[in-house]
């Protein structure tokens, strides 16, 4: 399979050279109040390495997306903080969190988020477009990636004409192809079959062992737990297990 790490050059920025990429302290998410309280995420302290492909499970319920929400500074802790590249989300200004996002972070999430005006092939070339890649870059790292995952021949159509595992696909091409040092995935896997899951799996597995890119997922696919190099246990909101396997 053509790989994107092919066409990727080492990242040779200050945050390339710090070994810890995400780290959570006392990470606290509660929703409601009252007798509607929910501890969605209690006392989370977490440290992240560069380079490490880690499945968050657990039950449904126990706080995965809460956390990758967190992590992505797309949701705001309740008490705690999260530092991104040893930086504290909280003391960031808005586009200094959009900008670090859009420059070092993928999402694959459940709702895909993929924009309905806009092409496949256009979903997924938007955040290159943001970064000032050029046309012909763009042109071919699209072309690339959408080989990789499986969606030749469907550039053209808009989200609502593509089926659930289609749009899944742009939305992890879309998060792939601009190559961030950090990917959040939730769930990346759950509606793809089984062949295209492994084959998306391998590729994010390539990425991760040539270039060094950071994988966290939240998932109960145990062709993901399999290939995991570690495995955060969450129950209840709270980590009751962190497993790194060599
Ligand atoms: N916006 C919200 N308002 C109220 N409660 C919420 C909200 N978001 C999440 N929760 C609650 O927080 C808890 C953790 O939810 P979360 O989505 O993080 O779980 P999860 O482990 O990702 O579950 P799943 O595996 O089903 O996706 C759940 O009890 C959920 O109902």
């Amino acid at each position: 399979m053509t790989t994107l790490a092919q066409n990727k050059k080492p990242k040779n920025d200050d945050s390339a050279n710090s070994a810890t990429v995400i780290e959570t302290k006392a990470l606290c998410r509660h929703f409601g109040q009252g007798d509607t309280l929910v501890k969605a995420l209690t006392n989370a302290n977490l440290t992240i390495e560069r380079g490490e492909f880690t499945a968050i499970i657990g039950p449904s319920g126990s706080g995965k997306s809460t956390l990758l929400q967190l992590i992505g500074g797309l949701d705001s802790p309740t008490s705690g903080d999260v530092l991104l590249d040893n930086r504290h989300i909280s003391q960031m200004t808005g586009s200094e969190l959009s900008d670090f996002r859009r420059d070092h972070i993928g999402f694959i999430f459940q709702a895909y988020n993929l924009i309905p005006v806009l092409s496949a092939k256009e979903n997924i070339e938007y955040i290159m477009l943001l970064q000032g890649i050029s046309a012909h870059e763009r042109a071919k790292r699209v072309t690339t990636i959408m080989h990789a995952v499986g969606l030749e021949g469907l550039e053209d159509r808009r989200p609502a004409e593509l089926s659930g595992g289609q749009q899944q696909r742009v939305a992890v091409a879309r998060a792939m192809v601009s190559e961030p040092s950090i990917i959040l995935a939730d769930e990346p896997t759950a509606n793809l079959d089984s062949k295209t899951g492994i084959e998306l799996l391998d590729m994010m597995k390539t990425l991760n062992e040539q270039q060094n890119m950071t994988f966290v997922f939240s998932t109960h696919d145990p062709k993901i737990m399999e290939r995991a190099k570690r495995i955060i246990r969450l129950v209840d909101g709270c980590v009751v297990d962190d497993e790194r396997r060599n």
